[in-house]
């Protein structure tokens, strides 16, 4: 039976996948499961139908059979215990790569994505220049930590896995700024994971909706 996520009909991102149905896409695609897009409006975030299975009125969603899952990471997660490919079956290595999952989500995305949402809304506040530096400075401490683990290694820890996943997704939003450019180990980090075959035909799927959308 082929799982069922949702995405935005119509991107705001322009087809640049940032939006978090794109890191599901990727996981499946990584693990050679096939699915389908059931594809949402703005208003219909807001029904009730939605609501039921994403409380925040968000996307991506994903349904399989009688389980429906919301939070872009638990599904990768849930993806990854079904499939064989995305996490290693050593239990401490398993663990450790469960850990990069949440620093991705929980440590190093929150300003980036803070910094690109304030970017859009928050421009003509008077206090804008001053929050963007506060921002700027939180991203470069994340990154200076996240530059130094990762050394020249090719992936956080070992094998491709869950984390680098959602860890190259984080880093996505950064792609072109000159904060990234100041971290050329997470430039080529980063170009690598767009490198993966699943990468590309996840990150074609979602373009594709954007240029329909736009057709
Ligand atoms: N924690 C949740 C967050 C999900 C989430 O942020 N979903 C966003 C889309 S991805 C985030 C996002 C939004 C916009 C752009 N963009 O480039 O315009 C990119 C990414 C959403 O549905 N927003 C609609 C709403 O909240 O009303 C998860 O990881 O699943």
């Amino acid at each position: 039976m082929k799982p069922v996520i949702t995405a935005f009909e119509r991107s705001p991102d322009g087809g640049r996948g940032l939006a978090r149905d794109m890191r599901v896409r990727w996981a499946l695609e990584e693990v050679g499961q096939p699915y389908d897009v059931r594809f949402v409006s703005f208003k219909a975030l807001r029904e009730l139908a939605h609501l039921a299975i994403q409380p925040f009125g968000q996307i991506p969603t994903y349904e399989e059979g009688e389980l429906a899952l919301f939070e872009s990471g638990a599904i990768v997660l849930h993806i990854a215990e079904r499939h064989g490919g995305l996490l290693p079956n050593d239990p401490n290595a398993r663990a450790r790569a469960i850990a990069w999952m949440f620093a991705a989500l929980n440590t190093v995305e929150p300003p980036i994505f803070d910094r690109s949402l304030a970017m859009i809304v928050e421009r003509e506040e008077p206090w804008y220049e001053q929050r963007l530096r506060a921002l700027e400075n939180s991203i470069r401490q994340r990154l200076d930590s996240l530059s130094r683990h990762l050394g020249e290694a090719e992936w956080l820890d070992g094998a491709f896995g869950a984390g680098d996943l959602l860890m190259v997704t984080v880093l996505l939003r950064l792609k072109g700024s000159p904060i990234l450019e100041d971290y050329p180990n997470l430039s080529a980090y980063l170009a690598r994971g767009e490198a993966r075959p699943a990468y590309r035909r996840a990150f074609e799927a979602q373009a594709a909706v954007f240029a329909a959308s736009n057709g």
